[in-house]
């Protein structure tokens, strides 16, 4: 990294201390920049790097709501509104334990260049709250939502900010969001949410769209290398709505889909994931993923989530959570043979990980690539919203699937014009910079 960017890094790391996320995701990308930064001086006479590490506004809250048993909880919420140059704030909410503003804005950051890549007109944003719905009745999680709604409401709406969902948001949490919008502001925007239920607004194929997208991308990074999904041994991590549809769509095409995951173990099925149990177990039951074993004796189940990594497979697909993929974990993938590498979750692996890979040989699409199919049907949902349209799932599907392939495509040329050819975690990097900062430019300095 030249001095300049390793300057830009130090006052980031001085400026938000104490958030390692935030800044191994900046680092990343800094990383892949020099070359833009040595080709043209003007992003650098313009500040665009100082700014766009700086979200243009960040919302902290209480999320006070009463459980079950009367007693009064306090969650804290937050919005990261990161980037605005290409369009509204985008991005999803996440509910779990761990969350704080340093998670929030890394996946914020990410988002930025991630959504720049779709080629749609939206800027980069993320929120969520410590908030834990495991174990939670249905009612905790409706007040809680209702609560989190209360106070975020006026910070977002179809121009400005449109979260949607992402861990431990899903169809039942943007349902009572939605709801509570729609009441407090006395009007039903349809378009100032996404991942809505079918029939008030929502867009078919987004349930899918994130893990469909996955293999999409991985199957076009394949096939540009004399390969494909058919007949190859497949692991994925997770078992939430990522890691179900890209086990779908790497069946329908023909893999093998041989272990899922959750944040306590791992199942192995050698004959191959039975997805109807696991989507019965997880999307119905809400259960942990160890139920699955007693409906198939040929699976396994181990405690702890990290082993998945040790099964042989041709492509891992880690779609759980980020830096679940460590040097060790990705040395023992290179040594039973992996071939492809595609981020389901964001930033799963950790950067040595990806030295590991790059090393190897690995065929590697990194998260901001592999996982922009979700946020693209996201804006897919916007358009059908801004026209009062509900469109096909062929139609929606064909329409994400051009989606990928174009991101692939941007991805590999952009790495080869700046001499990186096969580099996709430089070329989506550059690729979703370039267009952020160009339209930087023409804003002026706001
Ligand atoms: N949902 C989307 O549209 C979308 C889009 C882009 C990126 N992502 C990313 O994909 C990842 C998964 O999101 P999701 O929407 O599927 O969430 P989800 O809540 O539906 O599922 C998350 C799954 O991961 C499991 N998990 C959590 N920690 C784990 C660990 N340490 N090891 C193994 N499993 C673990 C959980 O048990 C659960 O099965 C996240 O990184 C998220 O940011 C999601």
């Amino acid at each position: 990294m030249n001095s300049y960017l390793e300057k830009v890094l130090t006052e980031v790391k001085q400026r938000n201390q104490c958030q390692p996320e935030f800044h191994q995701s900046v680092e990343e990308v800094l990383e892949s920049l020099e070359p833009v930064f040595e080709r043209d001086s003007i992003y650098k006479e313009a500040g665009i790097l100082e700014r766009i590490v700086e979200p243009e506004r960040q919302i902290i809250f209480r999320v006070p709501w009463v459980d079950d048993n009367g007693k009064t909880q306090v969650n804290r919420g937050f919005r990261v509104e990161f980037n605005s140059a290409l369009g509204p704030y985008k991005g999803g909410l996440r509910l779990h334990p761990s969350v704080y503003i340093g998670i929030i804005k890394f996946l914020g950051f990410e988002q930025i260049f991630k959504n720049a890549l779709t080629g749609r007109s939206i800027g980069g944003g993320k929120g969520g709250s410590d908030f834990d719905p495991k174990g939670k009745s249905d009612m905790e999680v409706m007040r809680f939502c209702q609560s989190f709604m209360t106070e975020l409401y006026r910070h977002i709406g179809d121009k400005t900010d449109v979260p949607a969902g992402d861990i431990g948001v899903g169809a039942r949490e943007i349902g009572y969001l939605f709801g509570q919008y729609k009441r407090i502001t006395n009007s039903f925007a349809a378009g100032v949410l996404t991942g809505k239920g079918l029939n008030w607004g929502g867009s078919l194929v987004r349930t899918e769209a994130t893990g469909y997208g996955l293999v999409y991308i991985v199957e076009e990074m394949l096939k540009d290398n004399g390969n494909s999904f058919e007949g190859k041994d497949v692991v994925i991590s997770g078992s939430g709505n990522v890691a179900i549809y890209a086990t779908e769509k790497a069946q329908e095409m023909g893999a093998k889909v041989i272990a899922l995951s959750d944040s306590n173990g791992y199942i192995y099925d050698p004959a191959g994931i039975n997805l109807e149990t696991v989507k019965c177990i997880k999307e119905v039951g809400r259960k942990r993923i160890k139920e699955y074993v007693t409906e198939h004796s040929s699976a396994e189940y181990h405690e702890g989530s990290k082993g998945i990594w040790t099964i042989k497979c041709d492509i891992a697909l880690p779609s759980a959570t980020q830096n679940e993929i460590d040097e060790d974990s990705a040395k023992t993938l290179v040594k039973n043979g992996v071939i492809a590498v595609g981020e389901g979750a964001n930033m799963p692996s950790t950067p040595e990980a990806i030295e590991v890979y790059q090393k190897n040989n690995v065929l590697f699409v990194p998260a901001k690539a592999a996982n922009a199919g979700g946020v693209a049907t996201s804006a897919l949902e916007m358009t059908q919203n801004g026209m009062w349209d509900s469109w096909s799932f062929e139609k929606v599907e064909a329409k994400l699937k051009n989606i990928m392939v174009d991101i692939y495509n941007t991805s590999s040329e952009v790495a080869k014009d700046y001499g990186l050819e096969g580099n996709l975690v430089a070329g989506a990097n550059i690729a979703g910079f370039l267009k952020v900062a160009n339209a930087m430019l023409d804003q002026g300095i706001v």
